[in-house]
Formats: structure tokens, sequence, C-alpha cells
């Protein structure tokens, strides 16, 4: 029996989460977190996900939540990755962490943390991105910089940050391919004058609307052609049972940062 914490268990995650585990044979949900000062502090975690009372009380502290839990899963907000990762260092907690918009100083605490517990960070669960993150590093190696790299993203009408952390990978997949740095490159939206296209430029476009749960396509536009990569999710189980998959994986782990790509051995 794997035990789990979610952290952020009033979220269109973390509900998500709570629900899968709850049908699944070899999990238990055994602690959740809300915001401090939000509503959902104190309610039954499966009666807030709507699964049905779990006997789990949702709480606002962290150490709480994960003192029996094998590993914990945190989709917060950014504000929240920072404590969330000192409780569980603190409690020698693994974590599989799905929350993107991160910072340089929240990517580099988390590889801080790596070095005492092992940890999952990964901006898209879904087994899918996790190849089209391949196939476009191949396509960009492959393509030279005539041929223009432009991704665009679409979310729902509710996501707070753009681009997509998808989409910021997808752009690092372009650049790695290429051979060059990301920062260097990327061009954010575009409007009014702009100017020629830089060559080489990689440009990111986020659309938001309605309820799209995530769609993403990487489009390598050349001289009398272009080709467009896409990945579609239809539903967030499909990233929820991505993450439950890393946090089974990851319980076996020794300490260290760690990505889908390890969790589903396509390590050459
Ligand atoms: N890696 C992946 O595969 C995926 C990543 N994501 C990412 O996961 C994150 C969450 O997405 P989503 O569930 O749609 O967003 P939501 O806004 O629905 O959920 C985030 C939840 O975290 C809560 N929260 C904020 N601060 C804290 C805290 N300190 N402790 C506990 N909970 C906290 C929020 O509470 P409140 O609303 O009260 O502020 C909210 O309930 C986003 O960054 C999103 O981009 C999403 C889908 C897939
Ligand atoms: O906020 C979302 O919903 C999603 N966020 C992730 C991202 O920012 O890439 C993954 C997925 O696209 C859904």
């Amino acid at each position: 029996m794997t035990r789990i914490a979610i952290l952020g268990a009033a979220g269109r995650m973390g509900r998500t989460l709570i629900r899968l585990i709850a049908a699944a044979d070899g999990l238990d949900l055994v602690g959740a977190t809300a915001r401090p000062g939000s509503d959902a502090d104190g309610l039954d975690a499966g009666t807030l996900a709507g699964c049905g009372a779990l006997d789990v009380r949702v709480t606002v502290s962290v150490a709480a939540a994960i003192e029996s839990a094998d590993v914990a899963i945190d989709f917060t907000l950014p504000a929240a990755l920072i404590g969330n990762l000192e409780a569980a260092t603190a409690a020698a907690c693994p974590i599989v962490i799905g929350t993107t918009g991160i910072d340089a100083d929240g990517n580099a605490a988390i590889d801080s943390a790596a070095a005492s517990i092992p940890i999952v960070y990964a901006a898209n669960y879904s087994s899918g991105v996790t190849l089209l993150q391949r196939l476009v590093r191949t396509a960009a190696s492959a393509l030279d910089s005539d041929y223009d790299a432009e991704i665009v993203e679409s979310h729902h009408r509710y996501k707070r940050d753009a681009p997509s952390g998808t989409a910021r990978a997808l752009g690092q997949c372009v650049a790695e391919g290429r051979g060059v740095r990301l920062d260097e490159q990327a061009t954010y939206a575009r409007e009014g004058l702009t100017g020629e296209r830089p060559a080489g430029a990689i440009g990111f476009q986020a659309l938001r609307g309605g309820d799209i749960v995530g769609e993403h396509t990487v489009m390598f536009a050349g001289d009398g052609e272009r080709i467009e990569l896409t990945h579609r999710a239809a539903s967030r189980e499909t990233f929820a049972r991505g993450a439950l998959r890393a946090a089974r994986w990851l319980t076996g782990q020794p300490a260290g940062r760690y990505d889908m790509e390890d969790v589903l051995g396509l390590r050459g």
C-alpha cells in the first residue's frame, strides 16, 4: 500500500487525484492540505473531492498532512512550493511536484531539496507530452534554424501562469535540439511594430478560454512547408494518473531530482 498526501487538495488537480486514489487498489490517502484561510480547511478530503467521505481531514499544516505519508504530491501554486519542500525535507518525505509557473528560486529550491529527498518534477505528467518532448528534441536537431519554431498553447480560463510549464519545457527541448540557450532565443507573444522575426527565435503564444484542459503545438515553419507536433489532453485524469504513477515509482528511489522520462524508464 502506498500512503499519499495531497498538497493542494481543494484545487482541480487535487480533487481529481483524491478521486483516483479513492478508486485505486494499493493507494491510500493519508493527508491533504489547503491554503491557510481556505474554506476547505477541516473538511473531509473525500467529501471535498466528491467521492464520499474518506476519514481524512484537510489541514493547513503540511507537516501534519505528510506525517504518515510514503510520498506527497504537490499541485498548488508557486508561492506554496518553498514551504512544501521545507516540510517534505524535514520529514524525509519523497515528493512529486506538478505545480508550474515556478521561477529560478523555486527551481533552485527543488534542486537543493533533491540533495536529501527523492523528487519528481514534471510540468506535464501525461505520457503523451513526455514522448512529445523527445520528438521535439529530435525534430529541432534535424531541422536547421531556417525552420522557425513557434509554440502555441491553449488552456482554460482559470489558468494563472503563461506560457504554460509544458510550453516552456517544449521550448527547452527545441533549444537543446539546436544546441542553444532558451533564455537567449525566447520571444513571448507579439504586438505592435515588432520588426521581422529574428533568426533562431523560439516563439511562445498562450491562448486562454473556456474549459480547455491543455493543448500544445510545436510548429517548425520553413519555406514551402511546415511541421506541427500537437498534444491535446482531454481530461485532467491524464495528468493525475501520471502523477500517481510517479508517486508509486518514487517511493523506491534514492534522493535526487527525477522527471517523467525516469518514471517511464525512457532514459538510455
Ligand atoms: N504537471 C502537470 O501535469 C500539471 C500541472 N498543473 C499545474 O498544477 C497547479 C495546480 O493546477 P490546478 O489544480 O488546475 O489549479 P487550482 O487553482 O485549481 O488549484 C491549486 C490549489 O492550490 C491551493 N493552494 C494555494 N496555496 C496553497 C498552500 N499554501 N497550501 C495548499 N494549497 C494551496 C489553491 O487554493 P486557493 O484556490 O484557495 O488559492 C487551490 O485550491 C498549477 O500550477 C498548474 O499549472 C495542472 C495540471 C497538470
Ligand atoms: O494549469 C493547467 O491546467 C495545466 N498546467 C500544466 C502546464 O502549465 O503546462 C500542464 C497542463 O497543460 C495543464
